[in-house]
């Protein structure tokens, strides 16, 4: 297992601990504005590396803490911030609801009753009278809102947040953005992407009321996007991207048909994405970046339950000499509906109690490094990299991605890791994910309970 004292990749005893990512800065030619401006961030990851090269182990440990009052302030500043901008043009704020939401969740921090029924209130508001959620009061329903206000809700956790959601509304709204390419829009009249196919689906799935009427051809869209290099792109023909990759994975597993992606292949792409300061890029030669922790991170916190179904593949390609991907049918042991009844609204649940069949696919001290060292703010929050701002989005992914790698040597989903999986002091422990949906464990099993009911 790795030691929590160890901070480079490829680790091992005596210091230099981590590798100059870029020794030859001073002999670089001639560059552009764009390359100086990322050079200035490169520097500035190197000026981190030496610095923690230069340090004992405890004074790493330190370093390493996570500050949560910190981060709880600037969370709840942000989330009351809200309030008075209700009334303002802003199609955002469900997303906002929910990355502040899913963070102060993650640390585990309880809601002030009165704040929580201010976000029902307005997320009420929000709600279509035809179904789905749009970006404010009066705005058209969207499927990257929707699912915003829906994992906010489940968040939430409470009987009037969940009850607040008109199911039978927002299934009429997911049948009339489904395309008939089987692919999802993102609203009426909107573009179609692998973006639209997740939020639908995790959407149905968390709400229980996912059918064939839904699913049917959304697979074949999401294999038209796995490209060459392995990952998923946003439509076809576009360039493989982390965002996407979690998008179109989550839905082949949440609609049963993951065997059908060329999962190796994906998993050697992703795997590679780790970059040599601890991060994780989105995509081939661009920089690291705080949010794919969670965005990469939580692929490969999906492909260690699946690795089974990648073991299958690789067998029956060199026992045949051909490829059975691509296929509809799935056997027993690819079936992750857990009863091989293929019962849809059972995959979430049932995906979640498997065992991880392997330790992590990443090296998870490093990411929690890179996290914790480059993405977090010492008075709050986390941003993309050293030299760019905080913002909601990257401290709800950036916590994300951490609370992925803090448990990615459990064998169990949400049992406690040994204090070596964990950088830093125990008390950086968050609260686990379902890397499904990324709403907290708990607030999934208690809407899961909810929704099994009716
Ligand atoms: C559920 C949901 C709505 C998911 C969204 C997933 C997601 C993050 C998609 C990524 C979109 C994209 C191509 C970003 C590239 O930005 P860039 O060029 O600025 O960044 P890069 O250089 O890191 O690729
Ligand atoms: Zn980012």
């Amino acid at each position: 297992m790795e030691s929590s004292s160890s901070f480079s990749p490829s680790s091992s005893s005596s210091p230099p601990l981590i590798p100059n990512p870029n020794p030859n800065l001073d002999q670089q030619p001639r560059l552009t504005i764009t390359q100086l401006e990322q050079l200035k961030v490169e520097q500035k990851v190197a000026e981190i590396y030496r610095l923690l090269n230069g340090v004992s182990a405890h004074a790493r440990s330190l370093m390493s803490e996570l500050w949560r009052d910190k981060h709880v302030e600037f969370l709840t500043r942000g989330l009351k911030q809200l309030g008075p901008s209700y009334h303002v043009l802003d199609a955002n704020r469900p997303w906002l609801c929910y990355w502040i939401l899913h963070s102060i969740a993650l640390l585990g921090e309880p809601l002030d009753t009165e704040l929580e029924n201010d976000v029902v209130d307005f997320l009420s508001h929000c709600e279509d009278e035809d179904g789905g959620y749009g970006g404010g009061p009066g705005q058209l329903p969207h499927l990257a809102t929707t699912y915003a206000a829906v994992n906010t809700l489940v968040t939430l956790g409470s009987e009037n947040a969940l009850s607040s959601i008109n199911r039978d509304n927002l299934y009429k709204f997911l049948l009339r953005m489904k395309d008939s390419s089987g692919a999802f829009r993102m609203h009426d009249a909107g573009e179609i992407d692998v973006r639209a196919c997740y939020t639908a689906i995790s959407v149905a799935s968390i709400l229980n009321i996912l059918d064939y009427e839904l699913v049917k051809d959304v697979g074949n869209y999401i294999l038209r996007c796995q490209t060459y290099e392995g990952g998923i792109a946003g439509e076809p023909g576009s360039e493989a991207h982390g965002g996407y990759t979690f998008c179109g994975l989550a839905t082949m597993i949440l609609i049963n048909e993951a065997d059908r992606l060329d999962l190796s292949s994906l998993l050697d792409w992703v795997a590679f994405r780790q970059g040599i300061e601890c991060g994780f890029q989105g995509r081939t030669n661009k920089l690291v970046d705080g949010c794919y922790s969670f965005w990469q991170g939580g692929v490969l916190a999906l492909m260690q339950r699946l690795l089974p179904i990648v073991d299958k593949q690789l067998t029956s390609s060199s026992v045949s000499g051909e490829s059975s991907l691509g296929s509809t049918c799935n056997s027993k042991s690819s079936d992750l509906s857990g009863q091989g009844s293929g019962k849809l609204s059972d995959v979430g649940f049932s995906f979640i109690k498997r065992h991880a069949e392997s330790p992590p696919l990443f090296h998870t001290i490093a990411l929690q490094q890179y996290i914790l060292l480059c993405s977090q703010v010492l008075e709050g929050g986390f941003k993309d990299k050293p030299g760019k701002y905080r913002d909601f989005y990257h401290s709800c992914y950036c916590l994300s991605g951490l609370s992925v790698s803090q448990y990615s040597w459990s064998k169990d989903a949400g049992a406690s890791p040994l204090p070596t999986a964990v950088l830093g002091p125990y008390s950086n422990l968050l609260e686990p994910v379902h890397p499904l949906y990324n709403v907290v464990l708990d607030k999934y099993y208690i809407s899961h309970e909810f929704f099994s009911r009716s």
